[in-house]
């Protein structure tokens, strides 16, 4: 029996590096907010059940949005850190999905995400053993550098990749391996460390470069560059 695919949104930050007067998930773009944005491309997606947002209880921007009775939208309660809030989401789907379900965890803050990008990631990992994530091969010199921005080394980036959302992986593989990793005070920043963690290698599948994590001020007018190319079919 194939599989069903479920998704789960971390919705549930403060934006801090914003510097915004509200979480950056409802910051205006292109005509709505970016958690809409995000949603949208997510619920458009034929293989896709329905979508968790965990959404935190001090919330007051989620009431009244296009998607509030939307039934394929199921909303938790965020958590302290996004990997809590993951796990609320992945808790609530453990009544509702099977355990061998894929689900694909997306930040809200990513709402440039294209069709073409799940559908690879479906595509490639259906019947990994695995699973495995959107991610970039890093193309620039990296550097460390001490607090103060003095450069410390030149990393050899050989190798090295920035890791993106959706990151897709079984559910209950990944709901132990998230908690178990909580639970040992691992740094969980995004599902595949907790995975790795566990003992898992997740592939690594190469993305598209819109698919920006609104992070910092000038991300937003980025996003709004990419969302207009892609209405433009480019
Ligand atoms: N306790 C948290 C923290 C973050 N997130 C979500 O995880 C995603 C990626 O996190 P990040 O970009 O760090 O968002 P924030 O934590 O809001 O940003 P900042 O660190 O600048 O406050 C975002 O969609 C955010 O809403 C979450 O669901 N629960
Ligand atoms: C999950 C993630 O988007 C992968 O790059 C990233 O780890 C989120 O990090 P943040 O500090 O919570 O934005």
């Amino acid at each position: 029996m194939s599989s069903s695919y479920w998704a789960v949104v971390p919705a549930a930050g403060v934006g801090k590096r914003m510097e915004a007067d509200i979480p950056k998930q409802y910051l205006p773009l292109r005509g709505k907010t970016v958690i809409e944005h995000t949603l949208a491309r997510l619920l458009q997606h034929p293989r896709i059940q329905a979508v968790v947002v965990a959404v935190s209880s001090e919330d007051r921007w989620w009431s009244g949005r296009l998607f509030q009775d939307n039934e394929r939208i199921i909303r938790v309660a965020g958590g302290a850190e996004r990997c809590h809030s993951v796990c609320n989401g992945l808790e609530a789907l453990m009544s509702l999905a099977a355990t061998k379900d894929w689900i694909l965890v997306h930040d809200a803050a990513r709402p440039c995400l294209r069709k073409e990008d799940i559908d690879r990631l479906i595509e490639t990992l259906h019947d990994h053993p695995v699973g495995g994530l959107l991610a970039l091969p890093i193309s620039d010199t990296v550097k460390r550098a001490d607090a103060g921005g003095t450069v410390l080394e030149t990393v050899d980036r050989k190798g090295l990749w920035r890791a993106m959302t959706p990151q897709m992986f079984p559910l209950a593989k990944l709901y132990q391996s998230l908690r178990e990793a909580i639970a040992a005070g691992v740094q969980v920043t995004d599902e595949a460390s907790a995975m790795e963690w566990a003992g898992f290698s997740p592939r690594l599948i190469e993305g598209y470069s819109d698919n920006i994590k609104i992070t910092h001020p000038q991300d937003l007018a980025q996003a709004e560059v990419f969302l207009k190319r892609q209405e433009r079919g480019e």
